[in-house]
């Protein structure tokens, strides 16, 4: 492909040398350079991209698309300077791989809490109802049945347009992927074209990033002011932010609720362990998942469906059959002592105080609730007495625990977790910083009937300890422990 190709759509401030050279591949990373790559060079959280300018060079990059010239600019090589080469890199990568997104339906989920849930769920119904389906989310990603590993929860623009570009390929229908507040404020998403957006809710998180809730708030808006006038918008209507979300957009506005009247509404007849039964519109259907924040993942991929022109009766049949995505709430129950054990993603507050809430609305008085939870290192620090808190005043018994400690010291993130436990609650918890120590001591305690919740990892299969990331299931420990202590 020639490079002025490439650049369609791209804000150009200036050029020098020639457009007109083929190249190879885009790169945004010096390390990766082949002959005849053009270099993006991006001004990251650490560290600045222009430095490896002159190295890209000599690995062969032909082409450099910068917001700063340097100085000492080498012969035969095009400098393109451009105000933000976030942006630039995302309309280029969309360019160089045929603009994919344009040729299936791509809708994006945004919110705190809920992406992963509803993206999956999506997939698994448009597969049901018979359409070629494609999936980016945190766990994976899937093109139409073909499994791949998943780095981020938004990848990098070439990654997203790579992947895209299978999936137009494959004759993928409708693509459902996960769109992060990093990713929004990276410019990841930039240069797609999505057939709709969905906002889950806001709460906190990332706060080491955005620094205040307010920018949070309007990174994840900036989404929906930037969706085409053909585009659908669904916001929660029950969530403060819903509305705020949906103020400047251009595309078609509806929204789902429990409690609000609006296009798309649910409500709960029953919720227990079985699952919910739900009044949606004014069809009743029986769902697998459970808990009220599963109520609010079903309005919103039924409202998403029936936007996208699905029948409503076929939806809310396919609906019924839907089983619940790997680690969000994924529990068992022991067939002797009926102990039953729930691993849950949750790693904010809201996620946290959601999960344990819908078990106490389940679970009778006799049946004690061990919790287990911690707070991931190197990640928003102010979330860690809130969760510490929450965790204490809703549960019966808490294991403070390590999560991803990354490279900070796991006791002191415990510190600041603790630092959040009400006085009259510190009775109710102890700290053991080995998570599965942490989990035996919870399947140690646990009495017949009682619950134990294992909180943050859910479907993670490592922990990440001083960069390193060692094999690490919370359902295999649990269910091994609980299994050889004959529980
Ligand atoms: C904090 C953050 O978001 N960082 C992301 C960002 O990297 P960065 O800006 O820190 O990059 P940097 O290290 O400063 O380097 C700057 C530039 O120099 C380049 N470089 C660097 C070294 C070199 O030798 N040569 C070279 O060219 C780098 O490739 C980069 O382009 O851009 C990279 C490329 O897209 C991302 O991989 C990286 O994600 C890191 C690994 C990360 O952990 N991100 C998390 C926080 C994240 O994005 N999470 C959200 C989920 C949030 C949620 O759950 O809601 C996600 O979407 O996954
Ligand atoms: N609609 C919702 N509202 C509030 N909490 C939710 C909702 N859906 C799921 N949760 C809780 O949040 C946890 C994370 O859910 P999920 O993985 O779907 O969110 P996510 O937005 O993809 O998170 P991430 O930011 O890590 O990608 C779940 O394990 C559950 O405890
Ligand atoms: N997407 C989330 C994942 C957190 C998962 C938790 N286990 C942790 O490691 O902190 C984040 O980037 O904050
Ligand atoms: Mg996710």
């Amino acid at each position: 492909m020639l490079l002025k190709e490439i650049l369609y759509k791209v804000n150009i401030e200036s050029v020098v040398g020639s457009t007109d050279k083929k190249v190879q591949s885009i790169v945004f990373d010096s390390r990766k350079v082949e002959l005849n790559s053009v270099f993006v060079a991006i001004t990251g959280v650490a560290i600045d991209g222009h430095k490896f300018i002159k190295n890209a060079i000599e690995l062969g990059a032909t082409a450099v698309v910068v917001e700063k010239l340097p100085e000492d600019q080498i012969e035969n090589v095009t400098y393109i300077q451009v105000p933000s080469t976030k942006k630039a890199l995302a309309f280029m990568a969309a360019n160089f791989y045929g603009n994919p997104s344009k040729d299936l339906k791509l809708v994006g989920i945004t919110g705190t809490n809920g992406k992963t849930t509803c993206t999956s769920l999506l997939y698994r119904l448009f597969k049901s109802c018979g359409f070629k389906s494609g999936l980016i989310s945190t766990v994976h990603i899937l093109v139409d049945t073909t499994e791949y590993k998943a780095t981020h929860t938004t990848p990098d623009p070439l990654t997203i347009n790579h992947y895209l570009a299978e999936m137009r390929d494959a004759g993928v229908d409708y693509c459902f992927m996960e769109v992060s507040s990093h990713g929004i404020h990276q410019e990841r998403t930039t240069g797609l074209h999505f057939a709709g957006g969905i906002f889950t809710n806001l709460s906190h998180d990332h706060l080491d990033y955005h620094k205040t809730f307010a920018e949070y708030r309007d990174v994840k808006k900036r989404f929906f002011d930037e969706l085409p006038a053909s585009a659908f918008a669904l916001t929660n209507k029950d969530d403060k932010n819903g509305d705020v979300m949906l103020q400047n957009t251009k595309a078609v506005k509806r929204g789902y609720a429990l409690k609000s009247f609006t296009d798309y509404r649910a409500h709960i007849i029953e919720n227990q362990f079985g699952g919910l039964l739900l009044k949606i519109n004014d069809q009743e259907v029986w769902c697998k998942m459970i808990g009220q924040f599963n109520a609010y993942n079903i309005a919103a991929i039924y409202g998403c469906a029936v936007e996208l022109g699905l029948e409503p009766i076929e939806v809310l049949e396919k609906i019924s059959q839907l089983e619940g995505v790997s680690g969000r709430f994924q529990y068992f129950t022991t067939a002797e002592d009926k102990i039953t054990a729930i691993v849950d993603y949750a790693h904010t507050p809201d996620a946290l105080k959601n999960v344990i809430e819908t078990i106490n609305a389940i679970r009778t008085k006799n049946e004690t609730l061990i919790t287990v939870v911690g707070c991931g290192g190197d990640r928003d620090a102010t979330k860690r007495p809130k969760m510490g808190m929450i965790a204490a005043s809703l549960s019966d018994k808490v294991i403070f625990t390590s999560d991803n400690p990354r490279t900070e010291d796991p006791q002191a993130i415990l510190d600041d977790i603790e630092a959040g436990v009400e006085p009259q609650d510190f009775k109710k918890t102890v700290t053991v910083v080995d998570r599965k120590q942490a989990i035996k001591t919870a399947a140690v305690m646990a009495q017949p009937n009682d619950i134990i919740l294992i909180a943050g990892k859910g479907h993670e299969t490592y922990q990440e300890i001083n960069g390193v990331r060692n094999d690490f299931d919370d359902r295999e420990i649990i269910a091994s422990l609980l299994n050889k202590l004959n529980k």
